[in-house]
């Protein structure tokens, strides 16, 4: 880049000035074509199109949201990069806009006959923005970045990618951007998305993918990203199939939940995995050793085994008696059409639902032989048939999901039937409840119980699924879990963002394609990102110092980000003095700080900072500028990140999780919450990992 950064320091300069002004006048002229555009569909009378109230209902919602998506943010920059083509791209790639100069921003604004103003980051045309290089200009003459301070454009930064004189230099706009404090929720990153991470972002609709990622390497910004840019590339097949973000917890949620609407994109579902598998109440939890059995692949060929005993083989034929005649389907025949119905490869349920079908077609043609030219009232008259029912009935029995999962965790008979050869005896004991329950309403569901239910109801009614699903901080799902996940894509697409040195839970993911084998994408394609936007130098050395223990292998993060970071950490003595005070200094810092504790620490902390009057809110709670700290309990801390963060007691963190290992690994999630500093205080000296 031969051009450094131009701050323009008479910001209310003359607009005749200088290319600065030519760009604000461009910005302001693209505010006034979108302030039409919203004008136009504001001014819309849909009294004209319809009479029909429920479309008239449907129309006005979709204005509605059209009017949302035209809403003129002060605060969101319009656009934030110019790319001026050596020659025009072909009509299919500049989709509609004509001409070599566009300007990137968030969503497309054309003036009133219709020619672009600023086109869509996901547009074709807007992709050599975050791909070309120098090595590979992609046809750019100039790169133009913008720098805005609120909501006026105040810099702009060039780089001219086919000057073979011009030198490669790291972008000054982009690093402030990168190195910008955080405050609040999540946000987009669509200025700034890196190479790399935009390869993920617009990879195909049909292929699923999976990136392995360190802390901060944007894993979860690139799975939302990707959602926006898919929804735009494949809208209408999308909106027909549906799109679904599943994220840890609600905390979590919350912090991401307004990046997509940020990027004009409302309809998307976000849950977790709990919220997926919700058939019954949760009451109850299990210990880790029964949890992992739960959870493990197996219990898959366990419920399937137990769901099947329930079809008896008829031991006798069956009589349709209409009007003076009688029809005798005889058991052979029966037996057959069950075989059949067990060996095609569908549901439980759907087979059940054509048994009956199935015996009045055997019945039907007896009827053909016999002279009679029966037509498909009668075929659906005899299935309705008493008798045929009641072999029904018999043979292909209604199941409740939940109530067979209540009787396999219940009833250690049926379990060992079912399990045996699959589960051990101690895997055996080790699901069976000590006290049985007597009904599903009454029973204490635990989290890896309900998916045990959302497995049996798939195995019964097929799961309805969706066009895409992201699914992130994957590496802590059981196979069972990755089961229900897969389900709600088997003719959809996904993508798993995950790292494995952040597994918390038993039955954490030990490998990637493992996990792509349960989840049914067996085929997707997985990537690595190791470059680190969040954690400072200073921060990420120290973290990754535990890496070797929790995860041998996997490749340490390289900070991206120019400032080391402030980094400290300070012995401290016992009880909570010296928490506060470290909270108390970087709250005179710009930013949020949180407050990280091993959770059985956390109700000390809040009582502590209640009686010195410092206010706190919790996680996935909005923060004022009044009120900068969050006190978060470090099984909550996944995801999410501050400015600064105080780490109260690092053993404490260890010693909270069943193992060591797990241990580690919370710590280092822990460690690496922190944008600008991190200062660690500890009155029981540090995890020898650590030195
Ligand atoms: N290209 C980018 N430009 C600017 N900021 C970025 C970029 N990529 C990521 N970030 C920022 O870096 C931070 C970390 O990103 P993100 O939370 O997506 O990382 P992650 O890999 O999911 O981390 P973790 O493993 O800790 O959950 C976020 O503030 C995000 O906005």
């Amino acid at each position: 880049m031969s051009t450094p950064a131009h701050d323009d320091p008479l910001s209310d300069a003359p607009l005749s000035a200088g290319p600065l002004s030519r760009e604000r006048s461009h910005l302001a002229a693209s505010r006034s074509a979108l302030r039409a555009m919203r004008e136009n569909v504001e001014s819309l009378d849909i009294a004209d199109v319809t009479a029909n109230w429920v479309n008239a209902a449907v129309l006005e919602k979709q204005i509605e949201d059209r009017i949302k998506a035209l809403a003129d943010l002060s605060e969101t920059p319009l656009f934030f990069g110019r790319l001026d083509y050596l020659h025009a791209p072909g009509a299919e790639q500049a989709e509609g806009g004509e001409g070599e100069l566009f300007y990137v921003g968030r969503r497309h604004v054309h003036d009133t006959d219709g020619d672009p103003m600023v086109v869509d980051w996901r547009a074709p045309v807007s992709q050599p923005f975050y791909r070309a290089s120098k090595k590979d200009p992609q046809d750019i003459s100039l790169r133009r970045r913008f720098g805005y301070t609120g909501g006026d454009l105040t810099a702009y930064e060039d780089e001219h990618l086919s000057d073979p004189a011009e030198a490669a230099v790291t972008s000054k706009l982009l690093q402030q951007e990168i190195e910008r404090p955080r405050v609040g929720p999540m946000r987009d990153i669509v200025a700034t998305i890196q190479p790399e991470q935009d390869e993920i972002v617009r990879a195909g609709l049909s292929g699923s993918v999976c990136v392995q990622g360190g802390p901060g390497t944007g894993k979860t910004a690139v799975g939302l990203h990707r959602v926006a840019y898919l929804l735009y590339a494949h809208r209408e097949r999308l909106a027909r199939t549906g799109t679904l973000v599943i994220g840890p917890n609600r905390s979590f949620l919350h912090y991401i939940e307004q990046v997509l609407p940020a990027l004009g994109e409302l309809a998307v579902r976000q849950a977790t995995v709990d919220d997926l598998v919700a058939h019954v109440e949760v009451r109850g939890a299990d210990e880790a050793a029964t949890a992992v059995v739960k959870g493990d692949a197996r219990m898959a060929e366990v419920l399937r085994r137990a769901l099947y005993s329930h079809v008896a083989m008829p031991t006798e034929g069956i009589v349709v008696v209409r009007g003076s005649r009688r029809w005798r389907v005889p058991v052979y025949e029966l037996e057959e059409i069950v075989r059949e119905l067990l060996a095609r490869d569908i549901r439980y349920g759907a087979a059940r639902e054509a048994l009956p079908q199935r015996i009045a077609h055997a019945v039907l043609v007896q009827m053909e032989r016999a002279g009679e030219a029966p037509d498909d009232r009668v075929q659906n008259t005899v299935a309705r048939n008493a008798a045929v029912k009641a072999a029904v009935k018999a043979v292909w029995p209604q199941v409740d999901p939940a109530k067979l999962v209540l009787r396999l965790l219940s009833d250690a008979d049926f379990l060992a039937e079912h399990a045996e050869g699959v589960l051990d005896a101690d895997e055996q004991k080790a699901v069976l409840w000590v006290r049985p329950a007597r009904s599903v309403k009454s029973a204490r569901w635990s989290p890896a119980d309900t998916v045990l239910i959302d497995e049996a109801t798939d195995l019964v009614e097929r799961t309805h699924s969706l066009g895409h699903v992201v699914l992130d901080e994957a590496q802590d799902l059981s196979p069972m879990q990755y089961r229900a996940v897969g389900r709600r894509c088997t003719t959809g697409s996904a993508t798993v963002l995950g790292d494995l040195a952040q597994g918390t839970t038993p039955w954490a993911t030990r490998s990637w394609s493992e996990a792509l084998s349960h989840l049914g994408k067996g085929e997707a394609v997985v990537e690595e990102l190791t470059a680190g936007f969040r954690v400072p130098t200073d921060v990420i050395a120290y973290a990754s110092r535990l890496l070797p223990h929790i995860a041998p292998g996997l490749t340490p993060v390289a900070s991206i980000r120019e400032n080391p970071g402030f980094f400290e950490i300070r012995a401290a003595d016992a009880g909570t003095a010296g928490v506060l005070a470290a909270c108390r200094e970087l709250l005179e810092r710009e930013g949020s700080v949180g407050l990280i504790a091993a959770d059985a620490r956390v109700p000390e902390l809040a009582a502590a900072l209640e009686a010195a009057g410092i206010g706190h809110v919790g996680p996935g709670e909005e923060n004022t500028p009044a009120v900068r700290l969050t006190l978060v309990p470090a099984s909550l801390a996944k995801g999410l990140e501050y400015d600064y963060v105080v780490l109260d007691e690092p053993r404490a963190v260890v010693d909270g999780e069943p193992d060591e290992r797990t241990g580690l690994r919370r710590l280092y999630v822990a460690l690496t919450r922190a944008v600008s500093g991190l200062v660690v205080t500890h009155a029981t000296g540090l995890p020898p990992q650590l030195d």
